[in-house]
């Protein structure tokens, strides 16, 4: 069965980030990822997991203006400059840190602008995979639902771009939650994919709460990953029901433990 990562930009949201490692820890999860963590000290994060002997997975590189409803800005046209800013932020945090793993959100781009935002995505990923060997980044498909807009939400699409940047360190966040939103098709899309899945994260369809109701029976998702032979993390990046820890009961009814 997988072995799980707590994602801390969505559990255990009524406290403090340090709270939320403390929090993982004791529900028996072995490592976290985390979304924008930046206002808090990376040298007190890496210190806490430490404490814990939890992994670190990753963050997210910032999402520029979200007042302007920015959201990434790897795909942007005319954002290359900003885009450098924000990933050197976190290649920085997530360095001190000791993560391993970088989103590299592309951002929300205008139809228009999609031909053009595809170079400025390659080539804004080439400078990345170079400067950063020893990272991962992963690119995420965000469904258009959540996102209207968003440069990307198909695996496909995001395969094909990892063809063309022809980096060893770029792969794809396979988050289960947006493919069975996007596209559906979800063990096709993990057999054919599978040796550029870097990272996988889990939610319910449609609702995004605990991975044990709505329109994926993840205990068969959980197999074929065993099957496929993924050796990878599951990040559980899900908006809890109710409190976080009265949830966590999600992982025994599906046949499987946190830890
Ligand atoms: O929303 C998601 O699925 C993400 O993984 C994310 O980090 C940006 O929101
Ligand atoms: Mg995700």
């Amino acid at each position: 069965m997988p072995r799980f990562s707590a994602n801390l930009g969505f559990l255990w949201p009524d406290r403090p980030l340090l709270d939320r490692i403390d929090a993982a820890a004791a529900a028996g999860f072995r490592a976290i990822e985390l979304h924008w963590p930046y206002d808090v000290s990376a040298h007190r994060v890496k210190d806490r997991c430490a404490e814990h002997g939890l992994v670190l997975l990753g963050l997210n590189t910032p999402v520029g203006q979200s007042e302007k409803g920015e959201f990434g800005l790897g795909a942007v046209p005319g954002r290359q400059a900003d885009f450098e800013v924000g990933f050197q932020q976190a290649l920085e945090w997530g360095r001190t840190a000791g993560a391993s793993v970088i989103h590299v959100m592309a951002g929300v781009v205008a139809p228009q602008e999609k031909h053009a935002g595809r170079s400025v995505l390659v080539e804004n990923l080439r400078k990345a995979a170079s400067r950063a060997p020893e990272m991962m980044l992963v690119l995420e498909g965000i469904n258009q639902r959540d996102r209207p807009g968003y440069f990307y939400s198909t695996i496909g699409e995001k395969a094909e771009i990892i063809n063309e940047v022809d980096a060893p360190n770029v792969k794809i966040m396979f988050d289960v939650y947006h493919v069975g939103v996007s596209e559906g098709d979800i063990f096709g899309k993990l057999a054919t994919h599978l040796p550029i899945i870097g990272h996988v994260q889990i939610a319910a369809v449609p609702s995004r709460a605990e991975p044990d109701e709505g329109e994926i029976h993840y205990a068969n998702v959980f197999r074929e990953l065993d099957r496929l032979g993924y050796r990878g993390w599951v990040g559980c990046e899900y908006k809890p029901r109710a409190a976080t820890d009265s949830g966590l009961g999600w992982a025994r009814t599906l046949g499987t433990a946190i830890s």
